[in-house]
């Protein structure tokens, strides 16, 4: 009897084992993977940061926040914007996908599809044909570029502050088979590397956001725009609902722009103001998170289960030392960031797709 209740107790702990190896497994390799699996938990790292770096690198950029003079330097914000994309990139291609925006919510569409229409509607706007050349700024790791070029058959050329985005985006671009229509540079859109009047189009998808003076990424758009042609960009803004003598809106926007790396953002009335001051006739300028749209923070706040699950996997990650030190605390500040984004969009303070349409003129 002892001898057959001693074996069934083995086959119990070597089942439960399995299951528990499965799990760690699983949570390891798998969970929260982005949607299209480009990432594993075991790859999260810094970027271009070495192992050793993520850690100090993280508390200098979170340093800047609690001196806002720093901020204020329009200088020192494109190093600020690409430590801060050398700590998400990999976490962001994980967790969300690899366009790095909102969209918002369809009814009966998955994430991916919703990220799909919300770039196509770029690509329909610009009025796109194929063969043309078409600028993308701010490009992320190329997840819109990608959907653009594949949609209008069009030659996207995108830009990026940071060179592990670049890396990523043409590794993707060749994975997807569409580096015959899509390269990436890397470089700084205050400055850009390109000929003046060389592009058919342009874009901008929740980047110029990062831009340290709005009007002069918006100038650098407009010298490379040949006559004629069309900008779309899809803007971070503060809406009209928004009080500067509100405590807690207040505190809202400063938790989005530490969370996310903004120089300080701009109220909607501002950035249709900047485009016609930097040449641009502006044709559209409207907030697209305006109903009958439905609400683009819906993903982000029923994520919310999964991000406690992450912070799990990246805690343990970085217990046994696979993960870098430090990306424990860039995952805590997504995780408030993230609070702070779904609070601006339910008190309808804050929207990140303000869409303006601008056209050189002729
Ligand atoms: C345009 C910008 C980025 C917009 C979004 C793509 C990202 C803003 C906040 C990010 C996230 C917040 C919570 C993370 C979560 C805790 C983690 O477990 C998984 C990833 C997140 C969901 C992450 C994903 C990307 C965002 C939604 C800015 C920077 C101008
Ligand atoms: C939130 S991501 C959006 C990326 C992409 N548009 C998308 O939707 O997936 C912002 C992008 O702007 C880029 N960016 C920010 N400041 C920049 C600068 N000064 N020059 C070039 N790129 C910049 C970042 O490197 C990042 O790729």
């Amino acid at each position: 009897m002892e001898v057959v209740l001693g074996s069934v107790a083995g086959w119990a702990m070597a089942g439960l084992a399995g299951v528990i190896a499965v799990g760690v497994y699983y949570a390891l390799c798998m969970a929260g993977a982005a949607e299209q699996r480009g990432k594993r938990a075991v790859e999260l790292g810094g970027g271009s940061l070495t192992r050793e770096q993520v850690k100090s690198h993280y508390r200098k950029y979170a340093a800047f926040f609690d001196k806002p003079k720093q901020i204020e330097s329009p200088g020192n914000v494109p190093k600020l914007v690409d430590t801060f994309y050398n700590l998400v990139t990999d976490i962001y291609e994980w967790g969300w996908g690899q366009s790095f925006h909102f969209s918002p919510a369809v009814p009966g569409k998955s994430h991916r599809e919703e990220t799909r229409l919300h770039e196509e509607k770029v690509a329909d706007l610009l009025k796109l044909k194929p063969g043309q050349r078409v600028l993308d700024v701010g490009c992320g790791v190329g997840g819109p570029m990608r959907a653009i070029a594949a949609y209008s058959q069009s030659h996207i050329t995108g830009i990026t502050i940071n060179d592990y985005q670049v890396a990523r985006a043409r590794s993707h671009n060749k994975k997807a088979h569409l580096d015959h229509l899509c390269e990436v540079v890397c470089g700084n859109f205050m400055t850009m590397p390109f000929e003046d009047n060389s592009f058919d189009g342009a874009y901008s998808i929740e980047a110029t956001c990062h831009a340290p003076v709005l009007q002069d990424v918006y100038a650098e758009v407009f010298r490379v725009l040949k006559p004629g042609s069309l900008y779309v960009t899809y803007e971070w803004v503060t809406t009209p609902q928004f009080r500067a003598d509100n405590a807690e809106h207040v505190e809202i926007i400063h938790g989005i722009e530490h969370g996310d790396a903004l120089p300080g953002l701009r109220s909607y009335k501002e950035v249709g103001e900047i485009a016609k001051a930097a040449g641009f006739q502006v044709l559209q300028d409207r907030d697209l998170a305006l109903p009958p749209a439905q609400p683009w923070w819906k993903r982000l706040k029923m994520g919310r289960l999964s991000y406690y699950r992450n912070h799990l996997v990246i805690a343990l990650l970085s217990f046994l030392g696979i993960a870098p030190q430090g990306v424990v605390d860039v995952h805590e500040m997504l995780f408030k960031t993230a609070l702070h984004l779904t609070r601006g969009g339910e008190t309808g303070i804050f929207s990140p797709m303000h869409l303006l349409v601008c056209r050189k003129p002729a």
